[in-house]
């Protein structure tokens, strides 16, 4: 059995000439993922490029999303490199223009003296070294160094607890997010969501550009927290953004806001990815720790739509190793627990979902070979993966765009097909695709989802066991 759970890329420098990116597409990765965070956007187009070209040799389906910074806080630079800070040592952070040194540092949040009061801790590079709000004068906020180390140019900084003033979309978002439309970047996703409404702003401009791509949340903040369910109904998927997320909020929380999310997402179907050092220490080692490996079945268990690489991709020193060792973890996990359905208890409340419930059910029932659903927006495709069914989920659409759209959906494979105009004509192109890959034999039962008339959007309204060989017979 193929695996099922989808994995993430972070393409960065370690992984992203010509002959990498294949080798990583070869290797099994299902959506690439450009961080907007770095690089220039002539590297990304490159990216962009050197993904779609290794997809289309390889003839697997590669998504690529671009992951928008945020308001992501961040210090300035040490003109004379890392400096290390001392637990007891007092050092500024400032919204002046100055050089970091061991005594102060810039940042380009001109906010934080507003947001801050003493008492207050500032975290930086995710959590390694901490600060405590002495007080603030002017520009420059006043803290102590309670937890020591080295700090280098323009690492994170985060006021967990704090409520900060940032806009949600940053000017250089906006402009990120139109470059990303406009290249053709299949998802995008939105960095320290705090509200539901902050992914309106990214569907505004979305609409503007005339394309819109499914839009991920990524939780990595108290607030999101607090209103899961209702950003999980307004984003089209979610990613648990476990690096800020574990520095945002304590620590033991990270796994609880995981195994929530996936049980939200599963219920409104909403695809969800896990994310973030899931084979950390494999940016400089051959294997995973045991640790690690037991996360990423665990997330496989828990439900998750796709895990996630990040800086075993991007920065690590075995990228091609990472995916290989993930993808066998999944599949393993998934052949000793995919029969021990996820059940998902809450009842469907729409037409579509009614029948992409009842199409698992009739296809385990009938021991069909496949599921198909025919779908445009990629909708059909989701509410029958959330059932987490172990017949393999086959998307049918017409409009090309939809297949990298799908990518990180669990366990869809997606065939574009060309429009059909009445039902007969979608079962034949089902037989077609399924016999062309040997998949199926005459005489096998596959399960149909289709919308009537074809083409109009939540038209779901048909469910059909079809047997392999009667659409051929029909034609002739
Ligand atoms: N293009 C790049 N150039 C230099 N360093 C990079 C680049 N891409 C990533 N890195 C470094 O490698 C680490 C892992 O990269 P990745 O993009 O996966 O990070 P992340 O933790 O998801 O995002 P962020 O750094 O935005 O918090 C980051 O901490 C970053 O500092
Ligand atoms: C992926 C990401 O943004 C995080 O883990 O914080
Ligand atoms: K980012
Ligand atoms: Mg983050």
């Amino acid at each position: 059995m193929t695996r099922r759970a989808k994995i993430v890329s972070t393409i960065g420098p370690a992984c992203s000439s010509t002959e990498q990116i294949t080798a990583l597409v070869e290797a099994g990765i299902d959506v690439a993922r450009l961080n907007m965070s770095h690089g220039d956007y002539p590297d990304h187009e490159a990216v962009f490029h050197r993904i779609r070209a290794a997809a289309d040799a390889t003839g697997r389906g590669v998504g690529i999303l671009a992951d928008l910074q945020g308001p992501k806080i961040r210090i300035g630079r040490f003109p004379d490199g890392p400096v290390r800070l001392t637990v007891g040592d007092e050092f500024t952070v400032t919204t002046d223009d100055v050089p970091g040194s061991r005594r102060e540092v810039s940042t380009t949040y001109k906010g934080l003296p507003g947001d801050v009061s003493p008492g207050d801790s500032v975290l930086i590079d995710d959590g390694r070294v901490a600060l405590k709000v002495t007080g603030v004068d002017g520009n420059h906020v006043r803290t102590t160094v309670t937890v020591g180390g080295m700090i280098s140019d323009n690492k994170g900084l985060n006021l967990p607890g704090v409520p900060v003033s940032v806009p949600a979309l940053t000017d250089k978002d906006e402009r990120d997010l139109r470059w990303a439309l406009r290249l053709g970047v299949d998802l995008v996703a939105l960095s320290f969501v705090r509200t539901p409404a902050d992914a309106d702003i990214c569907y505004q401009i979305m609409e503007e550009e005339g394309v819109r791509v499914p839009l991920i949340g990524k939780i990595e903040k108290p607030q999101a927290v607090e209103r899961l369910p209702e950003i999980v109904a307004a984003f089209d998927g979610i990613m648990v953004a476990r690096g800020d997320l574990g520095v945002e909020l304590p620590l033991e929380q990270v796994p609880i806001v995981q195994k929530r999310a996936i049980e939200l997402c599963r219920e409104k179907a909403r695809p969800v990815i896990v994310a973030t050092q899931m084979l950390e220490s494999m940016i400089s080692a051959p294997r995973p720790t045991r640790a690690e490996t037991s996360d990423v079945a665990n997330a496989v268990f828990e439900g998750a739509d796709a895990v996630m690489l990040s800086g075993e991709t991007s920065v690590g020193q075995y990228p091609i190793e990472s995916v290989l060792t993930m993808s066998r973890i999944v599949q393993t996990a998934e052949e000793a627990a995919l029969q021990a359905t996820h059940t998902l208890h809450r009842m469907p409340e729409t037409v579509g979902g009614a029948i992409a419930r009842a199409a698992a059910e009739v296809g385990a029932i009938v021991h069909a070979e496949a599921l198909a659903a025919f779908t445009m927006s990629g909708e059909t495709a989701r509410r029958l993966s959330r059932y987490r069914s172990p017949i393999p989920l086959l998307a049918f659409t017409s409009v090309p765009a939809v297949r990298g759209r799908l990518a990180h959906v669990w366990g869809v494979e997606t065939f574009v097909v060309p429009h059909a105009d009445h039902t007969d004509a979608m079962f034949a192109q089902v037989e077609q695709a399924l016999l062309e890959l040997g998949r199926c034999q005459k005489g096998d039962k596959v399960v149909v989802v289709a919308g009537s008339p074809p083409g109009t959007h939540g038209s779901t309204n048909a469910l059909r066991v079809h047997i392999i060989g009667d659409a051929i017979t029909v034609q002739h």
